[in-house]
């Protein structure tokens, strides 16, 4: 849609501080250095570090608890770190950028009792925009994202995944440099997810950080080049998604026909660190180089019957950093 995007902005000739806001955005990746926040006796996070270069789409994984929002709301200026720094291309943040972050909350931050397009215009409004385009930015994205039906219906009445789509625009609206988003595919069907994750993508296209947590680890898999991932308030891998796959340590499935399978320990007697999965189907640990190693100990213990080398997801990843198998 060509009346929305950042082009919009910076084509913006008008007075007002909010095309300098916007820049001042676009300038430089963001770096988050020793973050410690306690609450009490708790520290909710121990020196977290990890950077979110433009133009990326960077997600931010971890189970309950592990800081994420607490990170998100130190880097939106909501929180003050106990210690640490928030850098942008290389300088502490000003508030003339923090002012130009898009944020999504993963609690709702819109007025609940007001009308979409009501409180969206508000918004923009409230970022400099004229009354004119205000309403024609709202209408051009309430359109994009599938709601305009439901322009003049009060947020409350919305379902879940509309009012993320509301809470989206509103990031939006303000054309940042930099997209921080709590949770936003949660409660998204397919359709909306997917719709999620281009104007995500779009928005990297045109150079914006987008940095969003997740739980849902085969979408942070799917749609992002890079992943910070959070144990108990401390990172434990960052990087590009592709080289932590590759990182952790590969699995080989094996497969013995039912009349000659080897028992489960007669297996990790062979292979140290071999599983039973299922049936007579086995997961061995094996870097790159080991595949005809596999191969001959298990031709020694049985019928081969089936054999696979599979690929490391991120949700394996997440699993060997974090001790545990699932983000929740
Ligand atoms: N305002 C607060 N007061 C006290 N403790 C807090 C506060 N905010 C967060 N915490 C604690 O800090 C830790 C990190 O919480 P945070 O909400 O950042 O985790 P999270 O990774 O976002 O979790 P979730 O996935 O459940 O949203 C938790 O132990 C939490 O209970």
């Amino acid at each position: 849609m060509s009346s929305v995007g950042a082009g919009a902005v910076r084509a913006r000739t008008g007075p007002g501080d909010r095309r300098d806001t916007a820049s001042a955005a676009g300038e430089g990746h963001l770096e988050v250095v020793g973050l410690t926040k306690r609450f009490g006796d708790r520290v909710a996070l121990d020196g977290v570090s990890f950077s979110v270069p433009r133009g990326t789409i960077t997600g931010f994984v971890g189970n309950n608890g592990s800081g994420k929002t607490t990170s998100l709301r130190i880097i939106t200026g909501l929180l003050e770190p106990d210690a640490g720094t928030v850098l942008v291309g290389g300088r502490p943040v000003t508030d003339a950028f923090r002012a130009a972050i898009g944020y999504m909350p993963e609690a709702r931050g819109l007025y609940r009792d007001m009308k979409v397009t009501r409180q969206l215009v508000y918004l923009a409004r409230l970022y400099g925009m004229s009354k004119a385009e205000a309403e024609r930015e709202v209408a051009a994205w309430t359109a994009r994202l599938g709601i305009e039906r439901y322009r003049s219906a009060k947020l409350k009445t919305l379902s879940l995944g509309n009012q993320q789509r509301v809470q989206l625009i509103a990031a939006l609206l303000n054309h940042p440099g930099l997209l921080i988003l709590d949770e936003p595919f949660s409660g998204l069907d397919r359709a909306a997810a997917a719709s999620m994750s281009e104007i995500l993508r779009e928005a990297a296209g045109r150079g914006v950080g987008v940095f969003f947590s997740s739980h849902q680890l085969d979408l942070v898999d799917s749609i992002c080049e890079r992943a910070v991932i959070l144990r108990r308030g401390t990172v434990v891998a960052e990087g590009r998604v592709d080289e932590l796959r590759d990182r952790g340590s590969a699995t080989i499935r094996v497969t013995f026909g039912a009349r000659r399978a080897p028992t489960a320990q007669e297996l990790s007697a062979a292979m140290p660190g071999a599983r039973l999965l299922h049936g007579t189907t086995f997961a061995v640990p094996a870097g790159a180089d080991d595949a005809g190693r596999v191969l001959r100990a298990a031709l020694g213990l049985g019928e081969v019957t089936e054999f696979s080398r599979r690929r490391q997801t991120l949700g394996d990843v997440f699993a060997e950093v974090s001790d545990e198998t699932g983000a929740k």
